[in-house]
């Protein structure tokens, strides 16, 4: 027997994340159609495709943000297809926080001792909870430490450069200690520096978890993931290694296309 069978009876050699014929229709266009993805665990999964392929759409259906129009999707074998953001949270997945969702005059600290308290369900109540907090500052040091903001953590998050309120993005989306970690486009907008730091950032987080990835720098896919899905229109246009997509003819001529276009 190679696997050990957990408390859900899935086993470690089950995919973390599955979907089935997973479909999305905008009125009666089809943003994502009939995706089939099944994500290995301890694996950096990248999702990539061309403008418009579906990638943010199929993000939000398995991160709960948009429900499916037809097709399941199963996170260590338990159906949560249909469940809101905060359900499927509680199944242990984060995603990256958007820069739009920090506080420009929290500090980097207030904003991962909130997070802490979120994931453990004692709410947001940072006007009346001095003691609570306080709890959480060791965990929060870490965090910060861990995405390379350590020195700052009684900074106000307006402060902070754009590469760094991605790192505390990050650090956010850590703090509920997921098993599965859905980054969308994390290196989006930055500069060849904060590239290089946060793909050393994910190589670094992505022990005893496994990590799915909207991204559009190849670079990045290259250096971080283990199994690449390419869309097209919608559907899965090819999957396998970085090397493997990359030669295959149907990708080349939809880059070429989106190049062409
Ligand atoms: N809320 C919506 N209503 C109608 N159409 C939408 C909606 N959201 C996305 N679409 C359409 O669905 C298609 C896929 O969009 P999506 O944003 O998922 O693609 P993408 O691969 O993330 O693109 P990009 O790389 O440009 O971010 C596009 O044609 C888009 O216009």
């Amino acid at each position: 027997m190679s696997a050990t069978s957990s408390s859900t009876g899935s086993t470690d050699t089950d995919p973390v994340l599955r979907t089935s014929g997973l479909s999305k229709e905008f009125s009666g266009f089809r943003a994502v159609s009939d995706v089939d993805l099944s994500v290995a665990p301890g694996t950096v999964h990248a999702l990539v495709g061309p403008n418009g392929a579906g990638k943010t759409t199929l993000f939000n259906l398995l991160t709960g943000f948009l429900k499916p129009s037809s097709g399941t999707i199963t996170i260590e074998g338990h159906d949560v297809t249909g469940m809101r953001p905060e359900q499927i949270a509680q199944r242990g997945v984060a995603r990256s926080f958007q820069i739009a969702s920090l506080f420009e005059e929290l500090t980097l600290a207030e904003h991962v001792e909130l997070a802490l308290q979120g994931r453990d369900g004692t709410g947001y109540r940072f006007w009346r909870s001095d003691k609570r907090l306080r709890r959480y500052a060791a965990e929060t040091g870490r965090l910060l430490d861990q995405v390379g903001l350590g020195g700052m953590s009684g900074a106000p998050a307006g402060s902070l450069a754009y590469g760094q309120k991605r790192a505390l993005e990050l650090a956010l989306a850590l703090a509920l200690s997921p098993r599965l970690l859905l980054l969308d486009e994390p290196t989006a907008g930055m500069g060849v520096e904060d590239v290089t730091r946060t793909i050393e950032l994910i190589k670094r987080v992505r022990a005893d978890r496994t990590i799915v990835l909207v991204e559009h720098n190849m670079q990045v896919v290259a250096d971080l993931a283990d199994r690449v899905t390419v869309l097209q229109f919608g559907k899965v246009l090819a999957e396998g290694g970085y090397q493997e997509v990359r030669e295959n003819p149907d990708v080349i001529t939809a880059y070429l296309g989106e190049a062409v276009a």
